[in-house]
């Protein structure tokens, strides 16, 4: 069996935890319901800037190419968590546009992270950027989510 991911070696020690079903409910299942689950593990935190940044293990049920993450898990992380960006910065909203770079595959059973952030609030349009990198210099995807606000 693959190494369990080390969360703790890889949070920042300027990150606090971030409680998501507390924020918006229980039903954000799909990507990190599961903690301990043999597709994603997410773990949220709030960065230095009070941005959102997730820890996302991407385990081998979320193949596509050969021991490489498929493009639609990615795309599924990056749909939660920079929605769950906005809520996080105060607003309710649904996601409606979401517009991805794929850069670099992604190896299975590793740990990427990604970093949000809030770059206008126009009306009800918020637009938030997200990077999903190895927490180096490493860039697997890019993201623009433009979100709706619902409430
Ligand atoms: C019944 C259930 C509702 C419950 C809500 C309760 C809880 C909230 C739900 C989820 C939150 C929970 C956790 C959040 C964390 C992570 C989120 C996960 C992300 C998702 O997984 S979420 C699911 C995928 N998401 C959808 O399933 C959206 C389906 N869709 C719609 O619900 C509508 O389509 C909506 C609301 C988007 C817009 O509809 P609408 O009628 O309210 O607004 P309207 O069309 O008037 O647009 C107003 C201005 O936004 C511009 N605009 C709109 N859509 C655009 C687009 N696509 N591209 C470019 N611009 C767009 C217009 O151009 C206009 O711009 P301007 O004002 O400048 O003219």
């Amino acid at each position: 069996m693959a190494p369990l991911p080390d969360f703790e070696a890889l949070r920042k020690t300027d990150w606090t935890p971030f409680d998501a079903p507390s924020l918006v409910g229980k039903s954000l299942r799909f990507v990190s319901g599961d903690p301990q689950g043999k597709r994603f593990r997410l773990r949220y935190f709030r960065d230095g800037k009070n941005d959102l940044v997730a820890l996302a293990w991407f385990g081998e049920e979320t193949e596509g190419p050969p021991g490489h993450a498929h493009g639609g898990s990615m795309a599924a992380v990056l749909d939660e968590v920079l929605g769950l960006a906005a809520w996080a910065a105060g607003h309710p909203i649904v996601v409606g546009n979401l517009n991805i770079h794929f850069r670099k595959l992604l190896p299975l059973e590793s740990v990427a992270q990604v970093d949000t952030e809030v770059v206008s609030v126009k009306g009800r349009k918020v637009l938030v950027r997200g990077r999903l990198t190895d927490g180096k210099e490493g860039l697997y995807a890019e993201a623009d989510c433009l979100c709706i606000r619902i409430l």
